[in-house]
């Protein structure tokens, strides 16, 4: 089944709301329409940012979509500092990134925090892209396989066929995020087709077939043409790349099948 990539740009903690406009104007301007019918282009903004990024958007009928970085498990109440899925898909967010690696160490999210968060996401119409990976020793260990597919199994709990189409997962191996050492295609591939055929062998053939499996972790415009054409890459989640409109507009072309003219 043909499934069109998705380019996500994750700034993290950078860019503010001024800064934010003006790189997303100058991204649209530099990727011409033609290239948003091969791939999808997102941006995940700080959540200071998303009302200025949906302002614009909206007013210039951009084909770039957005969304959040994080949301609380809950849909209101007392979680001070907690942003909630309510709150993002009034916002116009298409996607929220949930369990991503510097959450997972940094705020100590386990696997029964990201479940619950991507409920979350799919009770508000918000497409969780969900990370998972593993760290440099699990690697070594030779259990990557093993273990990405347990943060699969733990993060899906629970959830129906109906429900599991709407997500999308981002391999991210932890020692390839901010590090410059990339994934090899094959390393991307094997654990992508891994995670593909978990989701056959639970959810049916065709939910893992239409199932956006991304690759993460120093992406960049020389390595992503390769990584999206492996069988079972459907697009990158972005970090550092994604910061540079005219760099990332060239990465998305890439994506795409061909550079910028
Ligand atoms: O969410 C994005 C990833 O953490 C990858 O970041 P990076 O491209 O800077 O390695």
């Amino acid at each position: 089944m043909a499934r069109k990539p998705l380019i996500a740009g994750n700034w993290k903690m950078n860019l503010n709301h001024l800064e934010a406009i003006g790189v997303t104007q100058k991204l649209a301007f530099a990727l011409p329409g033609k290239y948003f019918d091969v791939v999808d282009v997102a941006v995940l903004p700080p959540f200071t940012d998303l009302r200025s990024v949906q302002t614009l958007v909206d007013a210039d009928s951009m084909p770039i979509t957005y969304g959040g970085q994080d949301l609380s498990p809950e849909d209101s109440g007392a979680f001070t500092g907690d942003v909630s899925g309510a709150m993002l898909a009034k916002l116009g967010c298409t996607w929220v990134v949930v369990g991503h690696s510097e959450r997972r160490t940094i705020h100590g999210e386990d696997d029964e925090l990201v479940n619950r968060k991507v409920r979350a996401a799919l009770r508000h119409g918000i497409t969780p892209i969900l990370c998972l990976g593993e760290g440099e020793d699990v690697r070594d260990a030779g259990e990557h396989v093993g273990h990405c597919t347990a943060q699969l199994d733990a993060a899906l709990k629970g959830l129906s066929a109906d429900e599991v189409a709407k997500v999308v997962v981002a391999y991210e191996p932890v020692w390839a995020i901010g590090t410059g050492k990339s994934a090899g295609v094959a390393d991307a591939q094997e654990v992508c087709h891994a995670l593909r055929e978990r989701v056959r062998e639970v959810h049916g053939g065709p939910v893992a077939d239409g199932l956006r499996i991304l690759y993460g972790g120093s992406v960049k415009s020389n390595n992503v043409g390769d990584l999206v054409k492996s069988d079972d890459v459907d697009g990158a989640l972005v970090g550092g790349a994604s910061l540079d409109p005219e760099g990332f507009a060239e990465l998305c072309a890439l994506a795409a099948g061909g550079p910028l003219p």
